[in-house]
């Protein structure tokens, strides 16, 4: 079986150098958390890989398919989450899963069933006949994942989902993106709390300064570190590591 994504000396600048050489295999049906410092280049390696921006050099493969060569084939079974969710104002939650569903040529009976579980586990349910344009920003979150999952995808990317959601939404997100997982979906999600990475992924991958400078289970990365500590001081001590590397390299 093909690695859900599969990505390769991964490269891209913009006025400098912001993804510098990134190779990541991510086995399907894994929950993978990307971790990194602002400006890291989380968000850039994710929009290279949903096809939103060419990359300057490397690979990406999507369950064996070249995202590159054939980005239709590769959207078609992907979703991307953004963290600026984009929906249409004058639309309700039904009549938008409706017509991504329509996008997608999902068959109108399975989109509907789809669309009405999505609503349920989201719990938008009271506000599904209700036009987006009044929604708020954590309401919106949800209306766009549940847009981003009615197609089924097998490889589900987010960034920062749960970012300015309330207690409530993000434990309703967060079981809906378990649920997925449990059915063998593969997970890619940046994050920047830290205790979500620590629960919810399987493998977490650290970037810092546009290479993914460590990654592994939390045992693993505990393990590289040479003593017992928590995720943050994991993180921050492999953060610095890399800048002193960057610094010295430079
Ligand atoms: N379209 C663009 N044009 C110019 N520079 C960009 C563009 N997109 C991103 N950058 C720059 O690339 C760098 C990496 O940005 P990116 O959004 O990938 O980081 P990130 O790790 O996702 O950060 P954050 O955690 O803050 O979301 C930043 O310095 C950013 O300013």
């Amino acid at each position: 079986m093909p690695a859900a994504l599969a990505i390769s000396g991964l490269e891209k600048a913009f006025d400098r150098p912001v993804v510098k050489g990134v190779d990541l295999t991510i086995q399907s049906g894994e929950f993978y958390a990307l971790l990194g410092p602002n400006g890291a280049g989380k968000t850039t390696i994710l929009r290279m890989v949903a096809g939103l921006l060419k990359p300057d050099a490397g690979s990406i493969s999507v369950f064996g398919v070249d995202a590159l060569s054939d980005p239709v084939s590769a959207k078609r079974v992907m979703a991307w989450v953004s963290d600026e969710p984009m929906v249409y104002d004058r639309l309700t939650p039904l009549e938008y899963l409706d017509f991504v569903a329509g996008l997608w040529q999902v068959e109108p009976a399975r989109a509907r069933q789809s669309a009405n579980d999505l609503i349920d586990w989201l719990g938008l349910g009271p506000h599904a006949n209700e036009l987006c344009g009044g929604f708020s920003k954590g309401m919106l979150q949800k209306v766009a994942l549940a847009g981003a999952l009615v197609h089924d995808p097998q490889l589900i990317i987010l960034d920062e989902p749960l970012t300015g959601l309330d207690a409530g939404s993000a434990r309703q997100v967060k079981d809906v993106l378990r649920q997925r997982t449990a059915a063998g979906v593969t997970v890619i999600m940046t994050t920047h709390i830290l205790e979500v990475a620590e629960r919810m992924a399987e493998r977490i991958g650290i970037i810092a300064q546009g290479r993914l400078i460590a990654e592994g289970n939390l045992a693993e990365l505990r393990t590289r570190l040479g003593r017992e500590s928590s995720l943050e001081d994991i993180f921050l001590d492999l953060v610095a590591q890399g800048q002193d590397e960057d610094q010295d390299a430079a």
